[in-house]
Parts: structure tokens; C-alpha cells; sequence
């Protein structure tokens, strides 16, 4: 029975998140949403709703990912307590929010809000940890400023995100308008006198009831973050707090064995594979040059042709990507949105070219992709962006994912159940956050699938 809960704000924070935790020798298994995290009925619900609920009853940790981070707050926090309470009736007694490491939010949330809520839920009074830092990726906090590979957040290229551009680098900065609790700040002196010093100045009286931004630059200073915290009801953060956590199959003598918590592939080697990237990062904008310099066979997405006839459109790129197939099956084709920063729509709503917004348009029409190509038989699926994995796992109809072979810091391969057209389908799934991976994710990750 898992004892962990967690509640990502994203597809790929959930398998971000996940990943790390299977490294630190903890079963994980990721939920759609927490509706599958609901036994079904007495004598079975039927097969998947059957295997999901048994992975989950033996599962050390769940993750139920959300599409939370830039949905509506009311929403945002509806969903979250109902995750909450899902892990709760599944036996889970710990709780981890995990947001982006770039703190993606707005002056209204959807952090604080989400962590208000959880921590009302929980009748938690004391402190609570916000730790955004992930140093395998490049994310470091130092006096409570977010550094992005040495960069502050506010000059990375974060600024310019289509959804949640980060203009202020200073995390308290960043909190304080989003929650009802006051806001403070440890900082990284008090992490380096160790898990003790650092549990007495959590506890000060004057932190009670308090979020506190933690400064963390090394693996060491979450380890100490994570000893310090242990006995916190909730923790929050990107994955990298996760770093100091110990699982049930960490033996006290030895490291964690990774590969007993890790679930085999689903798909063979030479299945119909495929890359959908409607991330607008420069890591992703990178990978999808890379990917083309490569010779990875491509199409950008027409947001014309979409808006003119979206089913005709979606069917455009659906035979191309088939066709791709049937001339090889080495070299993946890649529908992807963005590939030059001039190709973000920036207009909103009744703003945006026909009342149709870019972000809704380019998620509605990946999501049908992946459906049909699906359908059609891709077996391999990588997805970039963390919106994008939302509207494509959801448009899959997956309940879980069972983490798998690791690809880079933060992503990895999962396997999972997706029922279209009536019929069920093993794939496997990368859902790469759009500022990880190396430049030649697009062609690489698949060697890693056994
Ligand atoms: N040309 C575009 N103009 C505006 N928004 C876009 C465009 N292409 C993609 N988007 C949207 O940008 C968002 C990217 O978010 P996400 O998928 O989380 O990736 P990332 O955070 O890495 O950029 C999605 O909602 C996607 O639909
Ligand atoms: O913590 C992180 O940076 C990632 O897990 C994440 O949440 C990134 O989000 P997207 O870039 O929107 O995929």
C-alpha cells in the first residue's frame, strides 16, 4: 500500500517527479487525475480499472498528475483536494505537491492557492517547504532567487513562456501575491549547519503556519532539506526534493536498486514510433532543429489550415506521419508547433485569429494526432511539453503509467494503457517537459526503450 502521495500540477512534473522517486527505490505508479485511483466495484471493474487499482496497492508512492498549473484557480484547487483525498483513501499518509522548477504560476496561482487548500485540508499548522530547486536540470535557489543554468529566472528564457512567463527571479517575490500564509525565506547558511540547525529554524515560532522558500544549489543541500522535513505532513516542490527521500526498497545498507521499481518496456523494438512537440521552450525549439538536422522526418503544425478546416488538417498530418512509416520505421516522424520564437501567437481568446487561442488550437490537434496515430499503431510515443502530455495522455484515454527506463534528468520512459477507438493499445510514453532533455533527445530516447 503507497504511504507517499503526490500531486503534480503537470503531466510531465508527474513523470519528472516519478522518475526520481523510482531512483530513490520507491514502486511508482502515476494516475490520470485521481478518478483511477478509485477501486472499482466489488467483482471487478473490468481489466484496466482492475490493473490500476492493483498497481496502486503496490505501489510504495502515487502520483496523480493534473492539468492544474494554468487552469482556472477554482479549478485548479478543486482538482487538487480531490487528488488529495483520492490518496488519502488509498492509504497515503506524506504528501508532495510538485510544481514546475521554474515556479510556472501567475500573481494568482495556481501555487498558493493549490498549497493553501492542501494544507487546510490537512490541518497542517506548521511550516510548510517550497523547493523549487533541481540542480540535474541547471534549477538552483540562492537567497531566495531561481537561477535557471546559472541564469536568474526572470532573464532565462522563461520570460517569453506563452502561458506562464516568469518576469521576477525572486521566489518569495513570486509566492507572496499567490497565498493567504505569510511568506519566508531560509537561506543557504542555515542548510549547510545540517538536517538539525535546519529543523530548529523551520520550527522558530515565528515560521509557524508560515510557506518557506528554502535556498538548495546541491543534491546535498535537498538531502539535508529532505532530513530536515521528514515529519512534515506536506512538502512542495519540483522533483528534485524528492533527491533525499529514501524508499522502501532502499535497503539501509545499500543504494536503491532503481531496476526493482522500474516497469518493463510495453512496445518492441521497430513499433511504429513517434514525436509530438507542443512545447514552445528553447530547449525544445533546440531538440526540434536537432531533430531535423538529423534528417527525423518533419512537419510543422499549419495553424492556418487548422483554423480553416481542423479535421482535414489533423488528417493531413496524420497520413504524412504514417507515410513516414511505411518508408521506415528507424527514423520517427515529428509533428511539432513551434520551431522559431516568431511562431508563437501571442493573442488570447476573443484576441486570438477567429476567438480561436494558439495554445487550445495546437493542443486539440496533437491530442487528435495521437489518438489516431494511436490507433493506427504507434506503440513509441514522445511527448514534448507539459500541457501538451496533458491533452495528449487525456486525448489516449491512459488511467496510469508505470515508470520505466530513464531517458535524461527528469524524463523517462512509461508504459501505459490507452483506449481508442474501442480498443486497447500497450505504448510507451516519454513526456518530456519542454525545457529538459539534451539536443538530441528526438533521436536518441529511443535507444533506451529495451
Ligand atoms: N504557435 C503557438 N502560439 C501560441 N501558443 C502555442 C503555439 N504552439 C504551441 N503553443 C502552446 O504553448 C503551450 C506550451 O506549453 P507546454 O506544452 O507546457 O510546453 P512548454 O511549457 O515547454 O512550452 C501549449 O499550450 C501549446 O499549445
Ligand atoms: O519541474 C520541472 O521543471 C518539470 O517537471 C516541469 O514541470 C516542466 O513543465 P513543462 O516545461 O511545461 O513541461
Amino acid at each position: 500500500m503507497p504511504t507517499l502521495g503526490a500531486i503534480a500540477d503537470d503531466f510531465t512534473g508527474a513523470t519528472d517527479l516519478a522518475t526520481t522517486l523510482v531512483a530513490r527505490g520507491f514502486r511508482t505508479v502515476v494516475t490520470v487525475g485521481p478518478a483511477s485511483l478509485v477501486p472499482p466495484p466489488a467483482g471487478g471493474g473490468g481489466g484496466e480499472e482492475d490493473a490500476v487499482a492493483r498497481g496502486v496497492l503496490d505501489a510504495d508512492a502515487v502520483v496523480v498528475a493534473l492539468k492544474s498549473r494554468s487552469a482556472p484557480v477554482e479549478e485548479a484547487v478543486g482538482d487538487s483536494l480531490a487528488a488529495l483525498e483520492g490518496l488519502r483513501a488509498a492509504g497515503c499518509t506524506r504528501f508532495y505537491f510538485k510544481y514546475c522548477s521554474t515556479f510556472d504560476s501567475t500573481p494568482q496561482g495556481n501555487i498558493g492557492p493549490v498549497t493553501d487548500v492542501l494544507l487546510d485540508a490537512l490541518g497542517a499548522t506548521g511550516p510548510t517547504v517550497v523547493v523549487p530547486s533541481f540542480p540535474a536540470t541547471g534549477r538552483t535557489v540562492a537567497d531566495g532567487l531561481l537561477y535557471v543554468h546559472g541564469e536568474p529566472l526572470e532573464l532565462s528564457p522563461m520570460r517569453h513562456h506563452p502561458l506562464t512567463p516568469m518576469r521576477d527571479s525572486d521566489v518569495v517575490r513570486l509566492l507572496s501575491p499567490q497565498t493567504r500564509r505569510p511568506v519566508a525565506l531560509v537561506a543557504l547558511g542555515k542548510v549547510r549547519e545540517g538536517a538539525a540547525a535546519l529543523r530548529d529554524a523551520l520550527n522558530a515560532p515565528e515560521l509557524s503556519g508560515s510557506l518557506v522558500v528554502v535556498d538548495a544549489v546541491t543534491e546535498e543541500d535537498l538531502g539535508t532539506i529532505a532530513a530536515a522535513t521528514a515529519d512534515h505532513p506536506l512538502v512542495t516542490g519540483a522533483a528534485g526534493l524528492a533527491v533525499g527521500l529514501r524508499g522502501p526498497r532502499a535497503t539501509a545498507a545499500a543504494a536503491p536498486d532503481p531496476d526493482t521499481a522500474r516497469a518493463p518496456a510495453a512496445s518492441r523494438p521497430g513499433d511504429p514510433a513517434l514525436v509530438l512537440s507542443g512545447s514552445a521552450s528553447s530547449a525544445t525549439r533546440a531538440q526540434v532543429a536537432h531533430a531535423r538536422d538529423a534528417g527525423l522526418p518533419s512537419r510543422k503544425l499549419d495553424l492556418d489550415a487548422l483554423r480553416a478546416d481542423f479535421e482535414a488538417a489533423v488528417e493531413d498530418l496524420v497520413a504524412f506521419a504514417r507515410s513516414c512509416w511505411e518508408e521506415s520505421t528507424d527514423r520517427p516522424p515529428l509533428l511539432y508547433a513551434v520551431g522559431d520564437p516568431a511562431d508563437l501567437e501571442t493573442g488570447d481568446g476573443d484576441a486570438a485569429p477567429g476567438g480561436v487561442p494558439a495554445s487550445a488550437l495546437v493542443e486539440k490537434a496533437l491530442a487528435a494526432c495521437a489518438k489516431r496515430l494511436v490507433a493506427a499503431g504507434a506503440r513509441r510515443v514522445l511527448v514534448a511539453g507539459g500541457e501538451t502530455s496533458g491533452a495528449v495522455v487525456t486525448a489516449l484515454a491512459v488511467r496510469a503509467l508505470a515508470i520505466g527506463a530513464p531517458i535524461a534528468p527528469g524524463v523517462t520512459w512509461a508504459s501505459a494503457r490507452s483506449r481508442v477507438d474501442g480498443r486497447e493499445h500497450e505504448v510507451d510514453l516519454a513526456l518530456k517537459s519542454g525545457n529538459f532533455g539534451s539536443t538530441d533527445i528526438f533521436t536518441e530516447a529511443w535507444s533506451t526503450l529495451a
